[in-house]
């Protein structure tokens, strides 16, 4: 198991910590702040109740948490350091000249400098080439991106390895190939940020208008197709070029004040926390970062219906993790329902009475069947080559409530496989408690007819094989149940 060194335990270092965690990782956290382990104890609440869900997949069991009163021990033997420490040079080479007596010469130490290059924080170093910008985006635990900035000082292998660690642990590394002040991303939001304050300053717009006019619009656009892509699509059928020689001249005229910025005048902050009050002030800190999860995990799970963008990544990931979740005909225990799925509950399967919405509990089951329907041999290839199963009919009883976050496991009993007919009962669990059980009853058909059919003599052998397993578990309670007519 590999272990992360978080120094640093605030809004960022947290962040890190439960990405770590969540993945697997054993994580040790150095922060003297007295209140650290309450505010990362916080910042994983969240994560746990978003992060998880973000998969289809089960993560790995959690790692261990510890905090350290001194850095040497936070360091010694971790695999990842990673320093979100104050945006302050000089303290974060103090800080790197403190770690590196202790830690592994081997380790990744990681920056999550918002501004600082690369070469300015190996300046004096004991070994300048362990440590590399590594830029993450808030909320660490969601958002895929690292800026990973590394200098000539270290090597190809190493910036390599860096990537492959964060990889795993599902980010989506940016090798940023020369450093600059802000990196690449920050640059970005430095610009639109400097054009806000101006616009609020002028009086042309309230925060709140600001935030429409991106929310709204391009904030959505930009979420999957970033800059280049857009403009690209908004040139028509000419593309690019057509766009540049439509678009480029406004750039001299200028519309914005870019390099300018307004001077932080108490009048100007208190005029833009003042609207910010306005606007948020009815919602704690606490409670505009759940509904900020909960946009995140639904726009980042439309995009893996997608596959693209963050969503791709987030497939990726998964794909990464499936060896080994769930078991084939050969690996399970065939005397026991089988295991046909394990996840958690995303965000966005909750709904107003705060628990998993019922179509979801359908979507579940129907992915078990689909699990199922790969263990006995019905998978991608056969179905390609012309045979498939259909559901005929589908009975959900609902016994206890189910929340996001929540690790829910279906197990399923064949009731029936014989020729044409296929009869399932999954049992959804959260532990050892019965969430809701779902029975299916399913016709073997040709894709071509569209008419039942009898199955290879594969599915039939193996459908036999689990008929045999399981003929001595109990028929489970509640199958063949309807909703009676009233009395
Ligand atoms: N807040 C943000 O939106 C983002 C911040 N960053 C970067 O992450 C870094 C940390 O920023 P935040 O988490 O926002 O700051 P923060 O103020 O929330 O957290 C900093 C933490 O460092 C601790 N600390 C101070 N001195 C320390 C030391 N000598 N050893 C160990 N811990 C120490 C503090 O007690 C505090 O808990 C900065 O470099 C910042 O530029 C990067 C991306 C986004
Ligand atoms: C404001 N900030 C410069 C610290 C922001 C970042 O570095 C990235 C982010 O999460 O927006």
């Amino acid at each position: 198991m590999k272990t992360a060194a978080i120094i640093g335990g605030g809004v960022i270092g947290g962040g890190w910590a439960a990405r770590f965690l969540l993945n697997g990782w054993n994580v040790r956290v150095f922060d003297p702040d007295p209140e650290a382990e309450r505010k990362i104890g916080e910042v994983l609440d969240n994560a746990r109740r978003s992060l998880p869900g973000l998969s289809d997949v089960p993560l790995p069991a959690e790692g261990a948490l510890t905090f350290h009163v001194e850095m040497a021990d936070a360091v010694q033997g971790a695999d990842w350091i990673q320093e979100s420490v104050p945006e302050r040079l000089d303290l974060k080479l103090k800080v790197y000249k403190g770690l590196q007596e202790a830690c592994d010469p081997g380790a990744v130490i990681g920056s999550s400098t918002s501004g600082f290059k690369p070469s300015e924080l190996q300046e004096g170093a004991l070994r300048p080439e362990q440590i590399v910008v590594t830029h993450p985006f808030n909320p660490v635990y969601l958002l895929p991106l690292i800026e990973v900035v590394p200098t000539e000082a270290n090597s190809a292998e190493f910036v390599s390895h860096a990537q492959d660690l964060l990889k795993s642990v599902g980010f989506f590394p940016l090798h940023v190939k020369k450093e600059i002040d802000a990196h690449i991303a920050d640059r970005f939001l430095e610009a639109v940020w400097r054009e806000a304050l101006w616009l609020v300053k002028d009086g042309i717009a309230t925060t709140e208008e600001i935030d429409e006019a991106i929310r709204m619009g391009f904030g959505i656009r930009w979420a999957q197709m970033g800059l280049f892509e857009t403009y690209r699509v908004a040139g028509g059928e000419a593309g690019m070029k057509h766009f540049m020689a439509q678009f480029g001249p406004a750039l001299e005229w200028p519309w914005t004040k870019l390099m300018d910025v307004p001077e932080f005048t108490d009048e100007l902050v208190d005029l833009i926390a003042g609207q910010s009050d306005a606007q948020s002030g009815m919602h704690s800190i606490r409670e505009l970062e759940r509904i900020r999860d909960n946009n995140l995990v639904g726009m980042m799970r439309a995009l893996k219906a997608q596959n693209w963008g963050a969503g791709a990544v987030l497939n990726a990931h998964d794909a990464a993790l499936k060896p080994g979740a769930l078991p084939t005909l050969d690996q399970a225990d065939l005397s026991q329902p089988i295991l046909t799925l394990a996840r958690a509950v995303p965000l966005d399967w909750t709904d107003y009475n705060g628990h998993m919405t019922e179509s979801k509990y359908l979507e579940a089951f129907a992915n078990s069947t689909d699990r199922f329907m790969e263990i006995i041999g019905c998978d991608a290839d056969y179905i390609a080559s012309g045979g498939s199963y259909f559901t005929a009919e589908t009975h959900i009883r609902h016994i206890d409530e189910t929340h996001a976050g929540a690790k829910i496991e279906v197990r399923t009993q064949m009731l029936l496989g014989a020729g044409k007919k296929l009869h399932l009962f999954h049992s959804m669990y959260e532990g050892e408690k019965l969430l809701a059980t779902g029975e299916s009853f399913l016709l073997h058909v040709s894709l071509e007819t569209r008419r039942p059919s009898a199955p290879s003599a594969e599915i039939e052998a193996a459908l036999a094989r689990v008929a045999e397993g399981q003929s001595g578990l109990p028929y489970p309670d509640g199958a063949g149940n309807a909703i009676r007519k009233p009395a």
